[in-house]
């Protein structure tokens, strides 16, 4: 039997990111509980939830980083199980980019080109190219110890992207940046998005996925309490009623410790 379902008649897509009764538990603590995901390629996901929801750790285990304790998940059809092939489809901007300090932010760039087999004539156009789109250039041969928050946050963005992966984790990518390097990103994103990547988003900036997102997933508690598009997210299905992300944001983490269901609250 041909294994590509992608090439046959009728069949669905590989999803980007699938994922079936995802858990995690620290101890008797339930940090992610039973987290199902089923999200299309080229889509953007914006995955909100207050402090503490399970964000982080749901995305640790999506890119590979950490087992989960339940459940399984694929990016691009491969299980989360198969690491290798996995993190080859996936780039991974996580709270905290991992840069090394004394190198300069075009030396920490090269070093991830040569760690993903990138050939020399080809990495440094790419990094060229990438530090100019990012204004990077002027501090591209300074020491990363050197740089600001938004800044490292920058490179970090350009480490996570640079391999083309089709799906793209990113934790708070617009953290510490100002309004015009926020911006500067979210035109990087669209740009991703136009080529079909799949960007997976966690933020606290609800304003980011209202304008990028496809779908919202709200996570509270370690459990999904709401998923929807941005539109439907916000009208009321019973009174068609409006109402902003903040107050369905609000709405749905109140507790939902006992509730089962993770529709769109009406
Ligand atoms: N390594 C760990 N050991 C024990 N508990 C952990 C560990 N990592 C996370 N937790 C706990 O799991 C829960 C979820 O944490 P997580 O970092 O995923 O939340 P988050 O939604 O990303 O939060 P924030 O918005 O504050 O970044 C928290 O209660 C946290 O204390």
């Amino acid at each position: 039997m041909d294994e590509d379902t992608t090439r046959l008649p009728g069949k669905p897509e590989v999803l980007a990111i699938e994922a079936k009764g995802l858990t995690k538990r620290f101890g008797d603590h339930v940090a992610v509980d039973q987290l199902d995901l089923a999200i299309p390629q080229g889509h953007v996901y914006g995955f909100l939830g207050p402090n503490g929801a399970g964000k982080t750790t749901t995305m640790r285990m999506l890119t590979a980083l950490m087992p989960p304790t339940a459940g399984t998940a694929a990016i691009i059809g491969t299980p989360l199980s198969e690491r290798q092939a996995v993190t080859r489809h996936l780039g991974y901007l996580p709270e905290e980019p991992p840069v090394y300090e004394e190198l300069t932010g075009r030396e920490q760039l090269s070093y991830v080109a040569f760690l993903q087999d990138v050939p020399d004539s080809v990495a440094a156009d790419r990094i060229d190219e990438l530090l100019a789109q990012l204004n990077l250039t002027d501090a591209a041969d300074r020491p990363i110890s050197t740089y600001s928050k938004g800044m490292r946050q920058k490179i970090g963005l350009i480490q996570a992207l640079f391999h083309r992966p089709a799906v793209l984790f990113l934790d708070e990518p617009t953290s510490g940046l100002d309004p015009r390097a926020a911006r500067t990103v979210l035109d990087v994103l669209k740009d991703l998005v136009d080529e079909e990547t799949t960007v997976f988003l966690s933020t606290h900036i609800l304003s980011v996925v209202d304008e990028l997102a496809d779908t919202i997933g709200i996570l509270h508690e370690g459990r999904l309490v709401a998923e929807g598009s941005p539109a439907d997210l916000k009208r009321r299905a019973e009174t068609g009623e409006e109402r902003t992300l903040e107050q369905v944001f609000l709405e749905v983490t109140t507790d939902h410790r006992d509730e089962e269901s993770a529709e769109v609250p009406t």
